[in-house]
């Protein structure tokens, strides 16, 4: 378990940017190091901001676009191409824009496809997806990705992990259904803790005033089930990435000395 970093930057555009120019290093990085890189998203507004100031960051292709695996940390579980889908938004904000390797680019299953409307048998299948992706030096069931992102809720939640919810306290599977989910649409896929922790680096995203409460809470020692966020950490790094709003009711010992 790696203790969290923090880096609080002046508002949410700024952040956007610097993490964008951060992707694009740790990606390259990850190339030169092992020939390819892996890089799960996320969904939100944080996640599409990042994703927008990368589709306009100068360095942007400097990254081999046909190096690199990509891989959702969650979905709402809709019919494909639904303007609310993760990947759907994600497209827009950058995928559509730069030359993927389309067999390199693994969306969760969508509503009314190979599954129909059982999003627990689309999970299981994109628990097999990651199976099958993960090497031997990935010592587990699912790839060790590079960088692993998350959007946080206000209320803590990540990916679509929600406080008290049974999808947080999955322990064996990497990959579950979930319904009810408190954020709409009700029923969603989510990669479980678990899979998020066999991530090199988890980045965690938040800006906003209305995730400054969920972000002191989570850094506070607060329960994973209580805070998911709490409880998504990589195994070399935690980094919670966040603007001036976000940071501005953490603690005194956790706040970082100014906004980068
Ligand atoms: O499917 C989703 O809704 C996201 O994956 C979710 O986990 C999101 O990242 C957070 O709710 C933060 O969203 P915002 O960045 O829009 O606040």
């Amino acid at each position: 378990m790696s203790t969290p970093q923090l880096v609080v930057h002046r508002d949410k555009e700024l952040m956007a940017q610097a993490a964008a120019a951060r992707l694009i290093t740790r990606i390259i990085d990850a190339q030169a190091a092992r020939g390819s890189a892996s890089v799960v998203l996320t969904g939100g507004r944080n996640g599409n901001g990042l994703l927008a100031a990368l589709r306009s960051a100068p360095a942007r292709d400097a990254i081999d676009w046909s190096r690199l695996d990509l891989w959702w940390g969650d979905e709402r579980f809709l019919p494909e191409g639904d303007p609310d889908r993760n990947d759907t938004q994600a497209r827009a904000a950058l995928l559509d824009d730069v030359p993927l390797d389309p067999a390199r680019v693994h969306p969760m299953p969508a509503a009314g496809g190979a599954y129909g409307a059982d999003a627990d048998a689309a999970a299981a299948a994109y628990a097999e997806e990651l199976a099958a992706a993960a090497r031997p030096e990935d010592l587990g069931p699912v790839p060790r990705f590079d960088v692993l992102m998350l959007g946080v809720g206000p209320d803590t939640h990540v990916a679509s992990l929600f406080p008290e919810h049974p999808a947080v306290r999955e322990t064996e599977r990497t990959v579950v259904g979930v319904h009810g989910a408190p954020k709409p649409p009700p029923t969603r896929i989510s990669l479980t803790l678990p899979a998020i922790r066999s991530a090199r680096e988890v980045w965690l995203l938040a800006a906003g005033e209305d995730k400054a409460q969920a972000a002191a809470v989570a850094l506070s020692g607060a329960g994973e089930v209580q805070a998911p966020a709490a409880g998504a950490y990589g195994r070399k790094r935690t980094l919670w990435l966040l603007d001036a709003a976000a940071a501005a009711r953490l603690p005194g010992t956790l706040s970082p000395a100014a906004p980068a």
